[in-house]
């Protein structure tokens, strides 16, 4: 364990110093030191035909009302000294994803605003800090370099788990020694879901401490009715797109390369999709669609190289292709071979000798995959008993067999043009670290004075959260939403005959592929595909009229587009600055794109003023 951990950074002079005095904007209701908490009705389940199964595993905490948080009446307020102090715990469970930092800020201040001689302990070391009662405590002191910084350096982290009864036995020693109040749990799906374990546990035996999730996770696969986006998602899909959108400018500029980018995001292709909206690549390919059409291997290569083919036709010999790392385990035959691979782990079989365990297909698939693949495909599982699949290189396997197809076109006379060459990227670990957006810096402060509030109401298997974020700070709601009421069950089968398996839990949220926003994209995917319609967001912007754009996805998906007149208005006026009478479409097409995000775009179009603009009808 890295004994540094929570030392003073030196920061670099200029945006780094600047960006640790930023001061992250607050809601109206988190402004006094205290809350007025609203309790609303019982909930139930994300999927009612769950309930009863919820119920049963989770007997104390399922059921509990959602909670809304509103400014104390002013007379309300008493005096900090009148309020006993508290003392709560805070750990970095899941990965790291930038803003983190900013939750533990947060949750610093709104305790010191609560009663001054309130207690923070950081668990050092993530969970394993946390079973072994390694604390620091966070100070002023403390915090001063590590505000509005990324990565998860201030306490650092370990395995994302809170599962076993060892793990869960020694994090209620813990919590029972310190006398805790209140434990902050900050992850994504599986720490939030271990965190409503853990809550009915200390429950179960008499343990005080309130047990608080906070949504952190750059995949931006913890979504629901309750919870809009998770703290880093912004982030790293901003720093991503420009990467995207950088390599897709080196490609149109050689014309040479076809580049592969793998984007991370295992059960969900969240960033994929949002950072291909920003940039737009030529082709993506979601988790999610393959999953849904069952395309095999060989039919994504094919559909790879007819888009190659295609674009040869039009002279064209580079591109870039985006995918998610989830993609591998969505298609059908290869998620059968990784469960073959997983049982063969879970049996404790020797890494050696499960090429000649797997089922004659699946041995048959495994060797035909290329060496290095066959070699990725058996590293150890992660701790939910995945695969690595942050380790699979399938850019390079997609790559790889591209090549191979149309070399054999080439020969069959079928493709004529130049031969392919591609390039291959993972964009994974490099964005974790980024200084995060203004956006994920306010969310996250608040997010952390939230689960002050929270642990002050006796709230327990609760987790934090904030509607209205496609708005102004100012319109931000903030609200605690019960655990269980995000849980559901796993299924066999659907429909009336469909068998639950496993315990309830919390589980990623998929792409919506009726949402408004894959509508958008796959509009525009054959012009995507040919056109070369690159977007170059450039870099995060932290002042000025750039640093507040939000993820197009949660814009689109939250956007109320009869009620937002005066972001038409703005755009009306933009585009018509832009354009002149009579120029073509092309011209109209290229202006709004590079004049106006794909969000306001999409407002125009579906405004009745829409009608008033006959530019906008080139959809
Ligand atoms: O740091 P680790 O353990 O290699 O984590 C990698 C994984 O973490 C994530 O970044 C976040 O869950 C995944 O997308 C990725 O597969």
């Amino acid at each position: 364990m890295n004994a540094d951990f929570g030392a003073p950074k030196e920061l670099a002079g200029g945006l780094q110093q600047r960006r640790a005095l930023y001061q992250p904007r607050l809601p109206p209701c988190l402004q006094a030191p205290t809350v007025k908490a609203e309790y609303g009705d019982a909930t139930t389940t994300i999927e009612p035909s769950c309930a009863h199964v919820v119920a049963q595993a989770f007997p104390n905490t399922f059921g509990q009302p959602l909670v809304s948080f509103v400014a104390p009446a002013a007379a309300a307020a008493a005096a900090a000294e009148e309020r006993a102090p508290i003392r709560v715990g805070v750990v970095f469970s899941g990965r790291q994803s930038p803003g983190g930092h900013n939750v533990i800020w947060g949750l610093h201040d709104a305790i010191k605003a609560y009663n001054p001689q309130s207690v923070l302990y950081g668990f050092v070391g993530g969970t394993e800090g946390l079973f072994a009662n390694k604390t620091l405590e966070i100070t002023d002191d403390v915090l001063a370099s590590y505000k509005n910084q990324g990565g998860f350096d201030l306490l650092g982290r370990s395995i994302d788990q809170i599962r076993t009864t060892k793990q869960v036995t020694s994090a209620m020693a813990t919590c029972r020694t310190l006398n805790l109040d209140g434990l902050v749990i900050i992850g994504g799906v599986t720490s939030n879901a271990d965190a409503a374990q853990l809550s009915e546990t200390l429950i179960q035996n008499n343990c005080k401490t309130k047990v608080v999730g906070v949504p952190v996770s750059l995949n931006g696969d913890l979504r629901n009715q309750f919870v809009e986006t998770t703290v880093g998602f912004d982030t790293v899909c901003k720093v991503n797109s420009q990467l995207v959108s950088n390599v897709c400018l080196d490609a149109i500029s050689a014309g040479k390369y076809y580049y592969f980018v793998r984007l991370m995001g295992r059960k969900a292709s969240h960033v994929a999709f949002e950072c291909a909206l920003q940039s737009h690549p030529n082709m993506l390919i979601l988790g999610e669609e393959v999953a849904l059409s069952k395309l095999t291997l060989m039919e994504i290569i094919n559909k790879i190289c007819d888009g190659v083919q295609a674009r040869a036709e039009l002279g064209k010999y580079h591109g870039v292709l985006v995918i998610p790392e989830g993609l591998i385990e969505s298609i059908p035959e290869m998620y059968a071979l990784i469960q073959e691979i997983n049982i063969l782990h879970n049996n404790n079989v020797p890494v050696a000798e499960m090429p000649s365990q797997l089922s004659p297909w699946a041995a048959a698939l495994f060797q035909f995959l290329p060496p290095f693949i066959r070699r990725e495909l058996l590293l150890h599982q992660e701790s939910d008993n995945s695969a690595q699949l942050s380790q699979i290189d399938t850019e390079q396997l997609l790559a790889h067999l591209v090549e191979t197809e149309m070399i054999k076109r080439t020969k069959e006379g079928r493709y004529k043009g130049r031969k392919f060459s591609s390039v291959c990227h993972f964009f994974g670990y490099q964005a974790r670290g980024s200084i995060p957006s203004n956006f994920d810096c306010d969310y996250a402060y608040a997010l952390g004075r939230i689960s002050l509030h929270m642990i002050a109401a006796g709230l327990t298997g609760y987790m934090a959260t904030v509607a209205n974020l496609k708005d102004s700070v100012d319109k931000w709601r903030c609200a605690a939403a019960p655990l269980t009421a995000m849980m559901s069950v796993k299924r066999h089968l659907r429909g009336p005959g469909a068998i639950p398996i496993g315990r309830p839990s919390i589980h990623p949220s998929p792409i919506d592929l009726k949402g408004k926003a894959y509508e958008l994209l796959r509009e525009k995917a054959s012009s995507f595909l040919l056109d070369d319609f690159y977007r170059t967001p450039g870099g995060i912007q932290f002042e000025g009229p750039g640093s507040d754009v939000k993820p197009i996805t949660l814009t689109i998906e939250n956007q109320d587009y009869m009620g937002d007149i005066e972001i038409l208005k703005e755009c009306l006026s933009k585009v018509r600055t832009m354009v002149k009478p009579g120029c073509s479409r092309e011209i109209l097409k290229a202006a709004i794109s590079s004049m106006v995000s794909v969000t306001e775009v999409l407002t125009l179009m579906s405004h009745p003023l829409n009608a008033e603009l006959p530019l906008y009808h080139f959809k």
